[in-house]
């Protein structure tokens, strides 16, 4: 089981406010110990006003790396892009100063380009700060989605990102091809917020606690690796 810690919000100001400040003092921290910061963060609706809020704060920026805990096949160009997504939310501002590190490169497919995108991650600051995680109504999280091609070499390799084929549900749209952490990706941190919003997700939360399939809820296997520090952040 992870190092789990809850903290529900009664709004989703008062998760966005937190997180901000969680964010916002791991990365100080992290420049003021090492030097340097690295924070691997999701796409979603729940982080967006705590990156936009982040961005305008004048934090050694410079001193950021930004990388992405997953993305489908896409360009950045893409309207369904998460890197798109993070430039118009964290990226901006003050925060345009962080480098970012791409999880998408120029091979076809994800399986063609998950050795050089694992290079790319190989070379981000270790253990990551802190890793920003959502999830799905389906129990995914990052792009680790129930009964994927890909999820179990996800879930055994001790590589840090893997390619992974969804099965194509209303959850991945038409868009299945994507780049993912893995489970030891994810672990690969000082810390992970877990952020989910509403009672549907809650419930999947609490499913995903109690054991089972990690195949059918790839959330349970972030929830039962022994060496996760995992705080989650609920709102209605
Ligand atoms: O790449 C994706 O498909 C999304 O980023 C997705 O994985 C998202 O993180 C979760 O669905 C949580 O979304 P909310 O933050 O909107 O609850």
């Amino acid at each position: 089981m992870a190092q789990l810690t809850e903290a529900f919000f009664d709004s989703k100001e008062a998760m966005t406010a937190k997180l901000a400040e969680l964010l916002s003092s791991t990365v100080s921290q992290a420049i003021e110990v090492d030097g340097r910061a690295s924070m691997l963060v999701s796409g979603g609706s729940s982080p967006a006003p705590a990156y936009k809020h982040l961005s305008n704060l004048s934090l050694s920026w410079d001193k950021v790396t930004v990388a992405m805990v997953d993305e489908r096949w896409v360009d950045a160009d893409h309207e369904k892009s998460n890197e798109a997504f993070i430039n118009s939310t964290l990226l901006q501002n003050e925060a345009s100063q962080a480098a970012f590190v791409t999880m998408k490169n120029a091979e076809a497919t994800a399986i063609a380009g998950q050795a050089q995108c694992e290079r790319a991650y190989a070379e981000l600051k270790a253990p990551f700060d802190i890793t920003i995680l959502g999830m799905g109504p389906d129990g995914h999280t990052a792009s680790l989605f129930p009964h994927a091609e890909g999820l179990e070499q996800a879930l055994q390799t001790s590589e840090l990102v893997c390619a992974i084929n969804a099965k194509q549900s209303e959850v991945t749209g038409s868009i299945t091809e994507r780049m993912s952490l893995t489970l030891s990706g994810i672990a690969n941190t000082k810390h992970a917020v877990l952020l989910i919003s509403g009672d549907a997700k809650r419930a999947v939360y609490e499913e995903a606690k109690q054991p089972g399939s990690e195949l059918d809820i790839p959330l349970r296997a972030v929830l039962n690796h022994p060496e996760l520090k995992l705080s989650v952040f609920w709102c209605p």
